[in-house]
């Protein structure tokens, strides 16, 4: 047992309780009530039963009428106590469920809210994004359990408060022997326990490794490999001295507490000894009845069996309140996060009114204005009057639309000027600039190809451009706006980006596009329109008997199906294309496909980049050739920009990758 746990619950639970009693007050009440009663409930329990035993030993003369007078109360104060204990302990049990997995939501909900809102930046930070993950994993499994053995723990005090106050009723020495013998035999036991548990988990790891190395044996494979190398013989030795270890231990750990526990027993039975003969001394003397006799010894023994049982959930408590206190610690450092990101999730962005793209002044002082929208609302290729999605009217007609007053002004699918001016970037702890003053002015509409060789910069400038990382030099502006100045929230509408890394949403087909717009309710026709544009329609049609659009995607789901490298991709690319975007960024999109499908994959790409501006990052040169301008990276600098065309003139260093790589499929 040491200081530092200690100081890790206080640091830890304690304000994590609070924290969580602060905003679920009547359920943390309720939790924290019912067993404060079920407690209370010992004492008219034990005092009724005391009256019956001496009311019995008395002997039961006189009539019926004096019986049921004398009997009857502590009879029904019996039973009424003993259904209270039965009714409060169901409602407690309940109110417990309830609790804890609202507390674990609560707390998770708190964590995710914190990755959902940090900066990029801060997650290139290693020591913070470790941090998130741990507190993540904590928030689950671990969380739960430290609160149920919170909620046990108050459980057995309030009993064990019960208890005192019905010995203290035969005497302050009986509850003051009682509780002494509780510290002692508790604090003994605590020991153990604790040493248990630390053994445990320090023999975990051995405990594994052996397990690895059992199931390896018994491969065929292995007794092969290892028969002609004559080493079968070494690997069994090596999993036999794990398990002689870890058997060494163990006994040892048994040992200590069986003398423990003979230590506990002799304290309790002298703690017992010397509170009986007092009480029998105090019934000679006529201080003292039957009744209370038994009720006393019968409480005392109660809380020896309290005192066993109460060191399991303390044990538990103390040896994870190392990983509460990271949790605790996690959830009070500064959010820091990300302009008006930092709403609380299931606010009202998700599923609140959609802010429809009308020029300013168009909806009516205080109150909407609905506007007609032609089918197709927005056309390919160029700039709208208004930012409505395809389909969104029905087809061959229009549709009117609710506008709320002072929806914001801006035009989709009409692109944007991005301009860069003297731009720098430095990772989080790193020693070198990233990206060295870099100027670029992408173009209303303009397709953008960036190429260079491995870490020139090209993923940070994209990313940079998507406002995920802020510059730590220089200046971005979206339409001669300065980005650091755009609201967070229209800034990220107004952007679209699939990676090479995407995510792969083990969840319905629909939900992989739909998961593009959040919180909005995406119709049939529009998820098919993006996956037609990601070049994924075959998708759906491979899905027909396993329910279309509402099939299920990946291994994970019952009943769902995986699919391949370039599918995902695919699928990632109508993700994007749901988007309203004005600027798109594709970094390597194509990684995943073969040949054929990348070479189909062009003309989704031309869809989705109509009318918006682009800028792609990638190796395949091929693809290079049709941006509007191509710019090459080189150790963070931009060192050559122009067409393909241009470039290959000049001969510098895009024609000498573009011919090796030529070179290369020729070859
Ligand atoms: N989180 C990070 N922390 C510190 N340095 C980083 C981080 N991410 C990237 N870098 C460094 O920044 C430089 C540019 O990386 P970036 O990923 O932008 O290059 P790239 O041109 O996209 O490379 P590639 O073609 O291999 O994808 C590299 O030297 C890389 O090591």
């Amino acid at each position: 047992m040491n200081v530092n746990s200690y100081a890790a619950i206080r640091r830890g639970v304690v304000p994590l309780l609070v924290r969580i009693g602060r905003e679920m007050t009547v359920l943390a009440a309720v939790w924290l009530a019912l067993p404060l009663l079920l407690g209370a409930l010992v004492v008219p329990s034990y005092a009724a039963q005391k009256r019956l035993i001496d009311l019995f030993l008395g002997g039961i003369g006189g009539n019926w009428r004096d019986l049921l007078v004398t009997a009857l109360p502590p009879l029904i104060l019996f039973t009424v106590a003993e259904l209270l204990r039965v009714v409060v302990t169901s409602c407690q049990r309940a109110a417990d469920v309830s609790y804890r997995s609202r507390a674990v939501r609560l707390i998770r909900l708190e964590v995710f809210q914190r990755a959902v809102g940090v900066p990029l930046e801060r997650m290139d930070d290693s020591g913070y994004y470790d941090r998130l993950r741990r507190a993540e994993s904590v928030a689950g499994e671990e969380l739960l359990g430290v609160l149920q053995n919170v909620f046990s723990l108050l459980r057995l005090v309030c009993e064990l408060c019960g208890l005192l106050a019905v010995t203290a009723m035969a005497g302050p020495y009986a509850a003051l022997a009682l509780t002494a013998v509780f510290i002692v035999s508790f604090w003994i036991r605590l020991e153990s326990d604790v040493v248990k548990r630390r053994l445990n988990r320090d023999l975990t790891a051995s405990g594994r490794h052996a397990d690895d190395l059992r199931e390896a044996i018994a491969k065929p494979e292995t007794i092969r490999d290892m028969r002609i190398g004559g080493s079968m013989k070494y690997l069994i030795d090596r999993w036999a001295g794990l398990l002689d270890h870890s058997l060494v231990q163990r006994g040892n750990a048994n040992r200590r507490e069986i003398r423990r526990g003979i230590v506990v027993s002799t304290v309790q039975i002298a703690g017992l000894f010397g509170t009986i003969l007092l009480l029998i001394l105090q019934l000679k003397s006529g201080g003292m009845t039957a009744g209370m006799l038994v009720i006393v010894l019968q409480a005392m023994r109660q809380t020896y069996h309290l005192s066993g049982t109460a060191a399991f959930p303390v044990g538990k408590i103390y040896i994870q309140s190392a990983k509460i206190a990271d949790l605790a610690a996690f959830l009070g450092e500064p959010a820091h996060l990300e302009g008006n990101e930092g709403r609380r999730l299931g606010g009202t962005e998700c599923g609140g009114t959609k802010a429809l793209d009308v020029p300013d002044g168009e909806a009516e002082y205080g109150g909407p204005k609905t506007l007609s929208v032609p089918y197709w609302g927005a056309e390919y290729g160029g700039p709208k009057a208004l930012g409505v999605q395809y389909g969104q009217a029905e087809y061959g007609g229009t549709q009117t639309l609710s506008v709320p007053y002072g929806a914001e002004a801006r035009s989709s699918f009409a692109g944007v000027r991005v301009e860069l001016e003297d731009v720098s970037y430095r990772y989080a702890g790193a020693d070198e600039l990233t990206l060295h003053g870099v100027s670029l002015t992408v173009k209303l509409g303009e397709t953008v190809a960036l190429v260079g060789e491995n870490g020139a910069g090209k993923s940070t400038l994209a990313k940079l451009l998507l406002g995920l990382y802020q510059p730590t030099g220089g200046r971005m502006t979206w339409d001669g706006e300065d980005c650091g100045t755009i609201d967070r929230t229209r800034f990220r509408r107004s952007t679209s980006a699939v990676f090479q890394d995407f995510v792969r949403f083990e969840t319905t087909l629909r939900d992989n596009v739909a998961f593009g717009v959040p919180g909005e309710t995406l119709r049939d026709e529009a998820v098919c329109r993006a996956l037609q544009t990601a070049g994924a329609e075959e998708l759906e049609r491979e899905l027909l008997d396993a329910g279309g659009l509402d099939g299920r995607v990946g291994l994970v789901a019952a009943g769902g199906r995986g699919w391949s490298g370039g599918q995902w991709q695919r699928l990632a690319l109508a993700r994007a294309a749901v988007r309203e975007a004005r600027l798109l960024v594709l970094d390597e999109p194509t990684a995943a496909l073969d040949p054929q499908h990348e070479s189909e994959l062009y003309h989704s790409f031309r869809r989705l980049a109509s009318g918006r501006t682009v800028l792609f990052v990638s190796h395949r040169l091929g693809w290079a050739r049709f941006a509007d301008r191509i710019v090459v990276l080189r150790d963070g600098r931009i060192v050559e920009e122009g067409t393909h065309d241009t470039l290959m003139q000049a001969g510098g260093e895009y024609a000498a990758m573009f011919r090796t790589q030529a070179e290369w499929y020729r070859g």
